[in-house]
Parts: C-alpha cells; structure tokens; sequence
C-alpha cells in the first residue's frame, strides 16, 4: 500500500506539440502559483526537449502574465565546464528563454572557472538550496536519456547512493562532458509536481523501463538500471512524452 499517486501519461503527436503543451501548462502553473501569491521555485533540465519547450516558454511567455521576478528557477544538474562554455545547462536555457523573459532568480552548480572542483561546485550549490528555502520545487522537469538517466544520475554511477546530500560530483559520465553536479534523489524527490520529458524512438525502452511493474525483490537494480525510476512528485508524477519515445508501453 503507498499513498504516492499514480504517474500519469500524456502523449503528443511529435516533439514539438509536446513542447507546446509543455511549455503551455508550465506557464500555467507558474502564473496560477503567483496569482495565489506564491513564488513558485521551478527545476529546470538540460537536454533536446527541454531547449525545444524553453524557446516554446519564450514564445508564450509575454500573453502569460508571468512575473519573471517572482519566480525562482533552479537545474537539477549541471555541467563542471567553464561559466562560458556551451556546455553549461544554464546557458543553453539563457539563449533559448531566460535572457529573453527577463529571468533572474536563476540558480545552478558553480561552473570549473568558479570553483576548484566539482565536489566544491556540489557542495555551494547544496548551500544556495538550504539558503534558498530546502529546494521543495513546485514544478520539477527532467529529461531523460536513451540510458534512462536523469538529472546527471546515470545507470550504476556512485551518485545513485549519495545519502543525506543535496548535489553531489559526478564523474567519468558516459555522456559528455564527464565532470558534472546533479541534485540527488532525495533532493529531486522533495517535488511536488515532477514532469519528465521524452522524445524520440531512441528512448522508447528507457520509458518502457522507467514505468515497468517490477517485483519488489528486483526494485533496487531495476533503478540501478534506470535511474528515472527513483523520482516521484509528492502530489503528481507526469510523463510528457511524444508518439515515438511512447511506442513501447
Ligand atoms: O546530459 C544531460 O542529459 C539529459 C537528457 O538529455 P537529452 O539531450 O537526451 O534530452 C538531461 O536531462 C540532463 O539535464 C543533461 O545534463
């Protein structure tokens, strides 16, 4: 018996009507949050589908009555590259929809250039969390890989286990670049609501995998296997997909 709540599924003929409802409801949520007076803190995640709905936020923002001001948005990981590299999650947002809305309460692990490691990039990004509140995000986005990764928590990695930790250094990742922070799962599962977002036929098994009924003796390897398994949402779980990455289930 579990009082977690079903994760729901909401398929869109292709990616970019995905990202069009994606970005559509976000907007949504966000104004509704600020309309009740709440500053909503929303997780932000890199990856194709989420720079699609970012240019599809951009888009839209200006008929949403968003106040840029009054929200607070956050990465769930990020990459330990230079602050000015390509690489970094929150430049490819700022390019595709921050510098655009005007959004400045941003906030992501400390880049190489600003901090001597990883570890040290994960340990300030755990503080800015704590200061900013303990990182109970209304809204928490997340790709995921053909791998089933999210976040950067990648399939039998030594970031599956860290406890009692908000972000922690990942290394050696098999998708580049290999030095990168990623909130963990006991931080990503302080969410209310936690959306991932897939596209694509290449991540068709990951979905298959994340959303399979496995017996309960097999659950800790099948979220070895697959990550996106170890992330609920306190009041609801969606899974934003398009046909192609939904073939499989
Ligand atoms: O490296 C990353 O990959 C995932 C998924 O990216 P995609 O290009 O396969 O959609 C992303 O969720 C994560 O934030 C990012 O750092």
């Amino acid at each position: 018996m579990t009082d977690t709540p079903q994760p729901l599924i909401e398929v869109h003929p292709d990616a970019a009507a995905l990202a069009t409802a994606v970005a559509g409801e976000l907007l949504n949520r966000i104004a509704d949050a600020q309309a009740a007076g709440h500053v909503p803190h929303i997780g932000l995640t890199g990856g194709s589908i989420a720079d699609a709905i970012h240019r599809e936020v951009a888009r839209l923002a200006p008929a949403s009555g968003v106040d840029w001001g009054a929200v607070v948005l956050w990465f769930g990981d990020e990459r330990f590259v230079p602050a000015d590299s390509p690489d970094r999650n929150v430049n490819q947002a700022r390019a595709a929809f921050l510098d655009e809305v005007g959004a400045f309460r941003v906030h992501t692990a400390p880049a190489s250039s600003e901090a001597g490691s990883a570890e040290e990039s994960a340990a300030s990004y755990a503080d800015t969390v704590r200061a900013e509140g303990g990182g109970d995000f209304d809204v928490l986005m997340l790709g995921v890989g053909p791998d089933g990764h999210i976040a950067s928590l990648f399939p039998g990695h030594p970031g599956l286990d860290a406890t009692d930790a908000i972000a922690v250094a990942v290394h050696d990742s098999p998708k580049p670049p290999p030095d990168r922070v990623s909130l963990t799962f006991e931080a990503l599962n302080r969410a209310q609501s936690v959306w991932f977002l897939v596209s694509g036929e290449p991540k068709a098994d990951a979905v298959r995998r994340a959303l399979a009924e496995v017996p309960a003796g097999q659950a800790a390897a099948a979220l070895r296997e697959t990550p996106a398994r170890g992330v609920t949402g306190r009041a609801e779980t969606v899974w934003f997909l398009d046909a192609d990455a939904a073939t499989l289930i």
